[in-house]
């Protein structure tokens, strides 16, 4: 869709921001450019919509060339975000968003009604849309650049450190809203940050880039921890790149044993004769009471009279990772993960020693099952190949159940994507060209915005 050709940005003060870019961005998809400042991240967004135009090579949308499609036409299918969101602070919220509506000469109601709709989608109420950005707080702001950026429903979205400038637990809320969206809208996405974790959570796949604009591994987030192409990307993924693993394999398929269950009802004597140190005690419809130590049971009576050791957490085989059935297990006094059902009832328990090797028999087999994707060196005949998505990545064989506790077969544990954010050319689409701005100073916050 989005496709990179041996392209090269070298500004005339001798700066080589982009070397030798070849990639291909998948339609529908959310590809994330991340690396260390100055790597060329922003350089390379702003080639798609021609705000930077490159030195050498090709950039092409839908496999047109997009030096052949005037720039204001181009980026009125080309929505732009950026931090700070860069909204004209002397309009409403709802003129805000009605820019782009406006400006493709819908008429003012048409306009409006298009962007309460748009207000509304972003998750922001109604109420707001009569306020001015300043007294919206940062991450609300967010919310309306991404609704501006979405005006004229753009196949394609830009965005540059959309979430960058607000505090880490709305910036949490946003990144998964904007997932949500991302779910229902299928745009296109580009989206810079510098946060490996930003890129991992949003990403379908990440290109990591070296300092002096250099691809150093195009990859989806599972393969970029799994494998990492060299130590830049390994340090730059981070050392806790096995437990971040975890949160892409699915907990469905994982192993379990039926264990010390109990109903709450039943004699304390048969916790004994169990022979375990902890006995799992569950009510009516199994669903999990708290783990009963044995050693510590009253003499006689059922299980009701036990004082029983909170559960720590359990772990949902519909929907949670294997790094939350890891936890579980960690967390746990007997040190016994409880995995249950969709009733919440319990369908079995693993320890931790059963679960990593289950995992490491699933990670094993994805890693079979799909081929690294590390660009070849720019400077070799090669690097001209654009570098494609690997295909999505699903183990092959099951992983034996050792004795489930309820009756559904145990699958293979799923390498999975975990469920858990345009101003600019779009907002002001004869904004933002390169002539005048190439050489200027490099002033992110304000580049991009509408009234440039
Ligand atoms: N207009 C310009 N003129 C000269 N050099 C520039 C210009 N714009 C960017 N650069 C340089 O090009 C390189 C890449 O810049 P770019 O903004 O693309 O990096 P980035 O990865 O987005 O960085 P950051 O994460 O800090 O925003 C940097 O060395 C930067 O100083």
């Amino acid at each position: 869709m989005i496709r990179f050709d041996a392209v090269s940005k070298n500004y005339p003060n001798g700066t080589t921001a982009v070397d030798a870019l070849s990639l291909e961005l998948a339609e529908g998809g959310l590809t994330v450019l991340v690396g260390p400042s100055g790597c060329g991240k922003t350089t390379t967004l702003r080639m798609v919509n021609r705000m930077v135009e490159p030195s050498a090579g090709t950039v092409s949308l839908r496999g047109q060339d997009i030096r052949e499609v005037a720039a204001p036409e181009l980026r009125r299918g080309i929505g732009y975000v950026i931090q700070h969101a860069g909204l004209f602070p002397h309009r409403t919220i709802l003129d805000n968003v009605a820019t782009v509506p406006l400006l493709l000469g819908w008429g003012k109601k048409k306009a409006r009604s298009r962007a309460a709709e748009l207000l509304e989608l972003v998750g922001l109420p109604a109420t707001m849309a009569k306020r001015y950005p300043y007294q919206l707080s940062g991450g609300q702001q967010q919310r309306v650049g991404v609704a501006r950026a979405l005006g004229a429903d753009p196949p394609v979205l830009l965005m540059d450190e959309p979430f960058s400038a607000v505090d880490p637990i709305v910036r949490g809320e946003l990144q998964a809203e904007f997932l949500r969206l991302q779910k229902e809208l299928h745009k296109t996405i580009v989206f810079v940050t510098h946060d490996i974790d930003e890129a991992i959570k949003l990403g379908d796949h990440i290109a990591v880039f070296r300092t002096g604009g250099r691809l150093a591994q195009f990859d989806t987030p599972e393969r970029l921890l799994a494998h990492p192409a060299d130590d830049f990307v390994a340090d730059f993924v981070g050392q806790d790149r096995g437990i971040r693993r975890l949160s892409f394999v699915q907990a469905s398929g994982l192993p379990l044993r039926a264990g010390p269950v109990l109903a709450v009802t039943a004699p304390v004597a048969d916790a004994r004769s169990l022979g375990e140190p902890w006995a799992l005690v569950v009510d009516a419809a199994r669903r999990p009471l708290g783990w009963a130590a044995v050693a510590d049971l009253p003499p006689g009576g059922t299980l009701a009279d036990a004082t029983l050791a909170p559960l720590g957490h359990t772990f949902a085989l519909d929907g949670d990772s294997a790094r939350a059935a890891l936890d579980a297990a960690l967390l746990s006094p007997s040190r016994l993960a409880v995995g249950v059902d969709a009733r919440g009832a319990v369908a079995g328990v693993a320890d931790a020693y059963e679960l990593s090797a289950a995992i490491a028999g699933a990670s094993a087999r994805a890693d079979v099952s799909a081929g690294a994707r590390t660009p070849a060196p720019a400077d070799g005949a090669a690097a001209t190949e654009a570098v494609t998505p690997a295909a999505p990545v699903t183990p092959a064989a099951s992983v034996a159940s050792v004795g489930r506790a309820d009756s559904t077969a145990a699958a293979a544990p799923k390498l999975t994507k975990s469920d858990a954010d345009a101003d600019g050319p779009l907002g002001a689409p004869e904004a933002g060209s390169e002539a005048g701005r190439e050489d200027g100073p490099v002033a992110k916050d304000s580049a991009g915005g509408d009234e440039r």
